[in-house]
């Protein structure tokens, strides 16, 4: 299995380098040459099975040689064992044909584990092999850093530099960062937002000495890694409300398009997925995009869901270069239009394929506010806001196929806004119950790619 890049300018790679590398070299992001199918029976068969043999027939295709099979089904299993739920991913009932998917066992209490877990034992059986030493360098709207930071803490061949907008993350997501003992951990707080995080990151991948120099690898969604290892759980659910012989539907709540990519993936791979749902916060990019068939960056607005405050939609150029037919020289004038310009058009055949393939919504702050609070009379369950962002969207896509929004994250991580609408404190689990009692470690940082590049060089030199 080859990987390519979305601009078409940068070599093709294994899956290993593609994983190890994180951007391209051309700025672009990595694809599978072909992507894999499976088939009717081999979906047939994941009925009944656990979440880690699913997740081996779905991954398996993608690796190569990367890992043997035991090799491979050995890093699957250590991935999830901590996970707090035997399922892994549980669905949950919340209508006659609403379905939540519960994302948020896994150890830092939102879906980035699921992936995280997953890149962190083969990011280490890849070292073992190479005997390398990495920096990582991650871009964080809260989510992704907290995981991170779990999955690389305490590991003596990695430094895990991640980066986060300056009091835009809730405080237990803060917390989660900054608090880590570990001193290969080191938690920035940017003056910004995620965007400009995103933006500093990428530019230190785009700067070569520095890349190279420091050994720079990205377990952002930039990462293929990441979006393969969210793939699975589309499967999961849909195989256990009877896919493939039943089409499903998804809603996902979306800020960097990484997890709905993943449904579009399940769904190339032979998923029966009738509708695939991107529901956004107020900050609408996606949803204005498939709208008009114009991206026209906004400024960010911080929300009560602020995973999902993004603008710079990363993977969105994933979908891109599969809607301009593959054509990498298009993707990349349009994110250089992008960059330079704050838009860019899509062509008509472009937009068309989008939108046979996405549907799309937006949850304002009222919205997501009160599906919270009409969640818990309806079904009893206690909705983060960025899964009442998808179940406020899902709800206006009822049809008679099942519907499957993604619970992206555990309330406890948002309890400001869940008290707001329910009265209700959620409780953090046993395993962070002190964590307002451990005291935290962070370094303020400005925009800066510079001054980031020195102070990252200095820390590793230690
Ligand atoms: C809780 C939560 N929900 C939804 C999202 C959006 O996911 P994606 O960026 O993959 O679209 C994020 C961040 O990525 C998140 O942390
Ligand atoms: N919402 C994310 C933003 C980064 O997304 P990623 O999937 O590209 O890592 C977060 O919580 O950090």
């Amino acid at each position: 299995m080859k990987y390519v890049s979305t601009r078409s300018g940068a070599p093709e790679l294994s899956f290993e380098q593609a994983m190890m590398t994180g951007l391209a070299r051309d700025g672009g992001l990595y694809v599978p040459a072909v992507i894999p199918t499976l088939s009717v029976d081999q979906m047939a068969a994941m009925a009944g099975q656990s979440y880690e043999d699913i997740a081996y027939t779905v991954m398996r295709p993608f690796i190569g040689d990367t890992f043997t099979d035991d090799e491979f089904r050995g890093l699957i299993d250590a991935a999830y064992a901590e996970f707090n739920h035997a399922a892994r991913a549980p669905l949950k009932q919340l209508d006659s044909n609403h379905f939540l998917l519960e994302l948020f066992h896994g150890p830092t209490l939102a879906f980035k584990d699921f992936a995280m877990q997953l890149i962190g034992q083969m990011f280490q059986a890849s070292l073992t092999r190479s005997g390398k030493r990495i920096t990582i360098v991650g871009a964080t709207s809260g989510d992704t850093g907290s995981a991170a930071i779990e999955a690389f803490r305490g590991l003596e061949n990695v430094d895990v530099f991640i980066l986060f907008p300056h009091g835009r993350v809730s405080e237990v997501q803060r917390r989660q960062m900054t608090t880590p003992v570990e001193t290969n951990v080191h938690a920035l707080a940017m003056d910004g937002d995620f965007d400009d995080c995103q933006a500093v990151l990428k530019d230190m991948f785009n700067d070569f000495d520095f890349r190279d120099g420091v050994n720079l690898a990205g377990v952002n969604s930039i990462n293929w890694g990441r979006v393969l290892a969210q793939v699975v759980y589309f499967f999961s659910s849909a195989v256990s409300l009877g896919a493939p012989h039943r089409p499903v539907s998804f809603t996902v709540p979306t800020g960097n398009f990484g997890d709905i990519f993943a449904g579009y993936i399940a769904k190339r791979m032979g998923l029966p997925i009738d509708q695939l749902v991107i529901a956004t916060n107020q900050n609408d990019i996606l949803h204005r995009t498939l709208q008009t068939g114009a991206q026209v960056k906004e400024g960010v607005t911080p929300s009560i869901s602020p995973s999902m405050d993004i603008q710079v939609s990363s993977n969105f150029e994933r979908a891109l270069f599969e809607a301009y037919g593959r054509d990498g020289d298009v993707v990349a004038a349009q994110m250089d239009a992008l960059k330079d310009n704050g838009s860019f058009s899509i062509s008509q055949g472009a937009i068309d394929m989008l939108r046979d393939t996405f549907a799309s919504g937006r949850s304002s702050e009222a919205e997501t506010y009160a599906t919270i609070t009409y969640e818990l009379v309806r079904s009893g369950e206690l909705l983060c806001p960025h899964s009442a962002v998808g179940v406020t969207v899902a709800d206006r896509f009822q049809s008679a196929t099942p519907m499957i929004t993604l619970a992206t994250a555990h309330p406890a991580k948002f309890p400001a806004a869940v008290e707001k609408a329910t009265g209700q404190h959620p409780p953090l689990p046993p395993h962070m119950a002190d964590l307002y009692e451990r005291s935290e470690r962070v370094t303020r940082v400005p925009n800066d790619l510079a001054a980031l590049q020195t102070l990252i060089k200095e820390r590793i030199a230690k």
